[in-house]
């Protein structure tokens, strides 16, 4: 569905991502780890061409996205929920939903209100709240729900679990299970391997902008080397 192909990305001179590449196949749920600053969250910007490449193909059902202005990947079906959750503060919980909606897409859950209640019963409970008023774990969810309501192919999380409560990180590893079982593809960026490894198929390891590892957890546990190189644990 997805395929990063050899991408070189920067910040003015400093070179980021450095000839990376990977895959992301239809129905799997992918954890993107790495320490901090190893270049996950540029990764995501460099799928949404909110960071552009400046070589290589970020080939994605069958189009190269790069150069595509970043409203328009987000069109062809890649939903994105940066690590800094960007709600609508003033808006309530129903009013946030709508904005985000966006047409049905072939291939893709097409989600109702109704369901994303059932999904995030908190929400439900708080749907004429604004957002301003809710916790970071509550606007985490209102972020990834309005995203849901764009009808994304892809979803991209980055560092989902991060800065919310022990029990909400909890209900959000059983947001992206069911998601995955609604059949919706998702690429996660974590620090948190017991997170990740709760709710991913497969892991991609990068440091320093290049890929070190790519393959299913228990790959992973079998080569703890690889896990004390790159990860802190
Ligand atoms: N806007 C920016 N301008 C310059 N350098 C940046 C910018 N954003 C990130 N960087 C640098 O790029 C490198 C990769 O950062 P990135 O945010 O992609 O890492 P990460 O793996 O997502 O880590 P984190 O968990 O800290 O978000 C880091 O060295 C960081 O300092």
């Amino acid at each position: 569905m997805l395929s990063v192909e050899a991408v070189h990305s920067y910040y003015g001179k400093a070179h980021i991502l450095d000839g990376l590449s990977f895959e992301v196949r239809r129905g799997e749920v992918v954890a993107l780890l790495g320490r901090n600053g190893a270049g996950k969250s540029t990764t995501m910007k460099s799928v949404m061409q909110l960071v552009r490449p400046r070589q290589g193909r970020v080939m994605f059902q069958g189009a190269d996205l790069v150069g595509e202005p970043s409203y328009r990947v987000a069109k062809s079906g890649i939903g994105y929920v940066p690590e800094d959750r960007r709600i609508f503060t003033d808006l309530t919980v129903m009013e946030n939903l709508e904005v985000g909606r966006q047409p049905a897409r072939k291939g893709a859950p097409d989600w109702t209100i109704e369901q994303l209640f059932d999904i995030f019963p908190n929400l439900k409970e708080r749907r004429t709240n604004r957002g301003k008023h809710m916790s970071g774990g509550e606007q985490q969810m209102l972020t990834i729900a309005r995203t849901l309501m764009g009808n994304p192919l892809l979803l991209l999380l980055d560092e989902p679990s991060e800065g919310i409560a022990p029990v909400i990180v909890e209900q959000m590893a059983e947001t992206i299970k069911t998601l995955k079982a609604e059949g919706l593809t998702v690429m996660i960026s974590e620090q948190n391997l017991h997170f990740a490894r709760a709710v991913a198929d497969r892991a991609i390891i990068i440091e320093g902008g290049e890929k070190k590892f790519d393959g299913s957890f228990a790959e992973l546990e079998a080569q703890p080397e690889i896990r004390d190189a790159y990860l802190s644990v």
